[in-house]
């Protein structure tokens, strides 16, 4: 792909542009079929609420309950720490708490992505305070280099390397989420 043409949803933003192909439309639909399976047979007989972490699960999320066979509600909560950079600022802000009462209930946090795994502790330690009768973790994608505390989902769809991802509801500057594959994000070369 020729940089300085980069056409429609592929355009260069902020000097940043999708450079380099890591995961395949289909290598994510097999990632979302495993992970539902292996829900559905861990949860067998009981019922779940899936904890979606807006806004970079949408996508994942949506694939992710169509693939579980159970009975499933789905809740919102919005986070932020990135502030539209590569880089976390450390500060995990709850933007958007649930609406629902998860006591005693099988939730499943669902996420994007796990790098430093300060969102994910942050929103574990808030929210086992609110005694579920269960609270794991299901991640599209997983950067443990990056790792900044000590934290291990359960459910892990792709390891991925040290690169700022972006596709498949992952953003720079909150665009890119509309990709279907998952691109490492570069910067434009002059
Ligand atoms: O493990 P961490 O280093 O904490 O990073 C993971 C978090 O960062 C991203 O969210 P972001 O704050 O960019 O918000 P967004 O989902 O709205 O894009 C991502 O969706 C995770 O929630
Ligand atoms: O690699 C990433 N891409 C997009 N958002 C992110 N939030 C944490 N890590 C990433």
């Amino acid at each position: 792909m020729t940089q300085s043409r980069l056409p429609g949803k592929f355009s260069e933003i902020g000097g940043m542009y999708p450079a380099h192909l890591l995961i395949s439309q289909d290598e994510l639909t097999a990632m979302v079929q495993r992970l539902g399976k292996q829900i559905t047979e861990d949860y067998c007989g009981k019922q779940i609420l899936l904890v979606s972490i807006l806004k970079g699960s949408f996508i994942f999320c949506s694939d992710l309950v169509r693939a579980i066979d159970l009975p499933t509600t789905v809740e919102f909560m919005a986070c932020s720490s990135y502030g539209g950079g590569t880089s976390s600022s450390g500060k995990v802000k709850i933007i958007k708490d649930l609406d629902c009462d998860i006591k005693d209930k099988h939730v499943i946090l669902v996420e994007d992505i796990v790098d430093t795994g300060l969102t994910l502790s942050k929103l574990k330690e808030v929210l086992s305070l609110r005694h579920p009768a269960s609270l794991k973790i299901c991640t599209a994608f997983d950067k443990p280099v990056k790792r900044k505390v000590e934290l291990h989902p359960e459910y892990v769809g792709i390891e991925v390397p040290d690169e700022f991802i972006i596709g498949y509801g992952l953003d720079y500057q909150n665009y890119y989420r509309n990709l279907s594959e998952i691109y490492a994000a570069r910067p434009v070369e002059n």
